[in-house]
C-alpha cells in the first residue's frame, strides 16, 4: 500500500489514494502504522475516497483505531494532496466529510505551490444533547465537569466532532497529560471528547494546547481550534476572528455572522511518500 507522509502543523497523517472505499481492518493498521517506534509514526490515517457528492470524500482514522467525523488538519491535507497529485486541477475543492457533510477548500497557489489552504468548516453545533453531551440546552457554556475532586469548567462545542474547552492561566504550560485522558473520557461526553486548554491572550489572539480523542497529545487541531474560537465568542472574551496558536504553529480562525461558518486558514505540508507490506 502507498502512503504519502502529511502534516497540518504536526499533526501528521499517512495519507491514501486509490482506493473505492475504506478496506477492511483499516483500524488495526491505524494502531499498527501510527504507531511511532514499531509502526511509521502518526496521528492517524487519512483515505481520500470517491464521493458522490463532491470531488472526494476523507476517512480519518485516529491512532487508536477509531473513526472520526471529521479533521480539520487532515482536510488541509487532502486538498493539497488532490492538487499536487493532479488529481483535480482547479483551486476551489468540496471534500465531503463524515460528521460535517460536503465542506467547500480553496487552495492559494504562489509559483505553483499550496501556500495556504482555507475551508469553510460550516456551522458549529451547539446543543448539549447534539455535541454529544448528556445535558440538555441550546448552549453548554461554562458548565462544571468535575474529576476526581477537581472542578473544570467547560464550554461544549461540535465541529463535526466533540470538543470540550477549558479556559486555563497559561496554555503552553499547562499539564494535559493528566488531566486531558480524564476528560475524553468523562461520563459526561457519551462519544469521549476532544479536549482543548485555551488562554486568550489578545484581541485577536488565542493559544491553545489540545489533548485529541483517539489520539491523545497532538500538536495542532484545526476543528479544535474552530471550537476554541467559538467558544471564546460565546463565552465573551473576543471577536469573531483571531489566531489560534498551537503548539506546532498558528491557524486564523473566522466565526462569520451573517452565515454562522466558521472558516479555517493554515498550511498543509508533504513530507514523503513510502510503501507498507501489508
Ligand atoms: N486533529 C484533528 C481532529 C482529529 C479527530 C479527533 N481526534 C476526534 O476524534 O474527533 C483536527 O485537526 O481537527
Amino acid at each position: 500500500m502507498e502512503f504519502t507522509k502529511m502534516h497540518g502543523l504536526g499533526n501528521d497523517f499517512l495519507v491514501f489514494y486509490g482506493m473505492d472505499q475504506l478496506p477492511q481492518g483499516a483500524a488495526e493498521l491505524a494502531v499498527k502504522y501510527c504507531d511511532r517506534h514499531f509502526g511509521v509514526g502518526a496521528d492517524g490515517l487519512v483515505f481520500i475516497l470517491p464521493s458522490e457528492r463532491a470531488d472526494f470524500r476523507m476517512v480519518i482514522i485516529n491512532s487508536d483505531g477509531t473513526e472520526a467525523e471529521q479533521c480539520g488538519n487532515a482536510i488541509r491535507c487532502a486538498a493539497k494532496y488532490v492538487y499536487d497529485n493532479g488529481h483535480i486541477n482547479r483551486t476551489d475543492i468540496t471534500i465531503e466529510t463524515l460528521g460535517a457533510g460536503v465542506q467547500p477548500v480553496t487552495l492559494t497557489v504562489e509559483n505553483g505551490k499550496v501556500k495556504t489552504v482555507k475551508v469553510d468548516m460550516g456551522a458549529p453545533i451547539l446543543e448539549g444533547r447534539l455535541i454529544p453531551t448528556t445535558l440538555d440546552g441550546s448552549e453548554v457554556i461554562d458548565r462544571p465537569v468535575e474529576v476526581e475532586g477537581e472542578t473544570f469548567r467547560f464550554t461544549g462545542v461540535s465541529m463535526g466532532n466533540p470538543h470540550a474547552v477549558i479556559y486555563v492561566d497559561d496554555a503552553p504550560a499547562y499539564d494535559l497529560h493528566t488531566w486531558g485522558p480524564k476528560l475524553e473520557t468523562h461520563p459526561l461526553f457519551p462519544r469521549k471528547t476532544n479536549v482543548e486548554f485555551a488562554t486568550v491572550t489578545g484581541p485577536e489572539r488565542i493559544e491553545m494546547r489540545v489533548w485529541e480523542r483517539g489520539a491523545g497529545p497532538t500538536l495542532a487541531c484545526g476543528t479544535g481550534a474552530c471550537a476554541t474560537l467559538v467558544s471564546s465568542v460565546l463565552n465573551g472574551l473576543i471577536g469573531r476572528s483571531a489566531w489560534v496558536g498551537l503548539a506546532g504553529g498558528d491557524l486564523f480562525i473566522e466565526w462569520n455572522e451573517a452565515n454562522n461558518h466558521v472558516y479555517m486558514t493554515g498550511p498543509a505540508e508533504t513530507v514523503y511518500r513510502g510503501e507498507l507490506s501489508v
